[in-house]
């Protein structure tokens, strides 16, 4: 079976527009670039294309790629200080110049809608979330649209970044899930993840996964945003090779990258919405 994270996206932004039409609120989001990467140009412009579409102010702010840690930190504070800002997105990665930590850190926790803030991070391992990274969170959304099995299943996730893999394994975890998580310095990786019911591999390696480390029947959900020897846009997985083996898999594209963008118009909205209703967030 396939996961068509593309179909998914757009039935959950449906949903959510007319939500927040419901809700009579107006959420803005703030994208914060530094420098002229194309492929973040690219991102950030879909992501004001998904908040057009549900309804959902945004600015952007562009920076030079010169620009020092301090100026990016200026535009941060300034956002953090906008009432009418509810969503702070500051795009990744950063020029080599600029302090990524130290930016993440500066964005007030309540307009954290990213997730990668360590006061959200905290409040994921905690078990008590209120803003979870998008791309670990659109998994899970595919995974419940599905009706896929979590609880006391074998989830074994590849790769411990703090955008994907660390917050993927707490969720999964946080879902009752028997969790292991491998990384570069793994050893007999290979074996670790054929006894995965739940394979996710975030790695950003084309063709890293072929079918002898998927158990048949498995769950395999692909975060990688790679190029083939063509040039062409592909996963970590071998699409071909492992689709009949896994009992479910996610494409790329189509697959897991809709998901991160329209979780992101949803911790939006929450942002919109926990500001009008309580205070549980810092
Ligand atoms: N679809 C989407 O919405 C998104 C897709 N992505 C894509 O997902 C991929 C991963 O992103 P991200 O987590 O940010 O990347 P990082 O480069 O931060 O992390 C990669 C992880 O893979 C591990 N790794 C690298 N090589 C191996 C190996 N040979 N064996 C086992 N583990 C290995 C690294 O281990 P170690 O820690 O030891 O170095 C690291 O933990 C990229 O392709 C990225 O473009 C990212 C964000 C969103
Ligand atoms: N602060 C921050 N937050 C992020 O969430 C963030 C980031 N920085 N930096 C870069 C990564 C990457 N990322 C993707 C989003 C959507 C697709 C996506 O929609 N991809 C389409 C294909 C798009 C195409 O045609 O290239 C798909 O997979 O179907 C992919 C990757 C978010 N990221």
């Amino acid at each position: 079976m396939i996961l068509d994270g593309k179909a998914v996206s757009e039935k959950r932004l449906e949903i959510l527009k007319e939500e927040i039409e419901e809700s009579g609120l107006y959420p803005r989001l703030a994208t914060v670039i530094v420098g002229e990467d194309p492929a973040s140009q690219m991102y950030v412009r879909m992501k004001h294309r998904a908040c057009e579409r549900v309804g959902i102010g945004s600015v952007g702010i562009e920076l030079p790629a010169d620009a020092t840690t301090e100026r990016v930190l200026e535009a941060v504070v300034r956002l953090n200080n906008d009432p009418d800002i509810n969503g702070i997105l500051v795009q990744l990665p950063l020029p080599d110049g600029v302090d990524t930590t130290r930016v993440i850190d500066a964005v007030a926790p309540e307009k954290d809608v990213d997730g990668f803030h360590p006061c959200s991070l905290g409040r994921l391992l905690a078990g008590t979330p209120v803003f979870a990274p998008c791309t670990p969170q659109g998994i899970m959304t595919i995974l419940d649209e599905y009706n896929i099995p979590i609880r006391g299943r074998r989830a074994v996730v590849v790769g411990r970044s703090i955008d994907v893999g660390r917050p993927m394994a707490v969720l999964l975890l946080n879902a009752d899930a028997t969790v292991t998580i491998c990384h570069s310095k793994t050893e007999n990786l290979e074996e670790e993840m054929r006894r995965a019911d739940i394979l996710v591999s975030a790695v950003g390696k084309a063709k890293f996964v072929g079918p002898e480390m998927v158990k048949e029947g498995a769950t395999v959900i692909d975060v990688g945003i790679n190029q083939d020897e063509q040039g062409k846009l592909c996963g970590d997985v071998d699409f071909e090779a492992v689709k009949d083996r896994a009992g479910a898999i996610t494409p790329v594209p189509g697959g897991v990258g809709p998901m991160t963008i329209a979780t992101l118009m949803e911790n939006t909205f929450r942002a919109a919405k926990l500001r009008t209703c309580d205070n549980t967030v810092r």
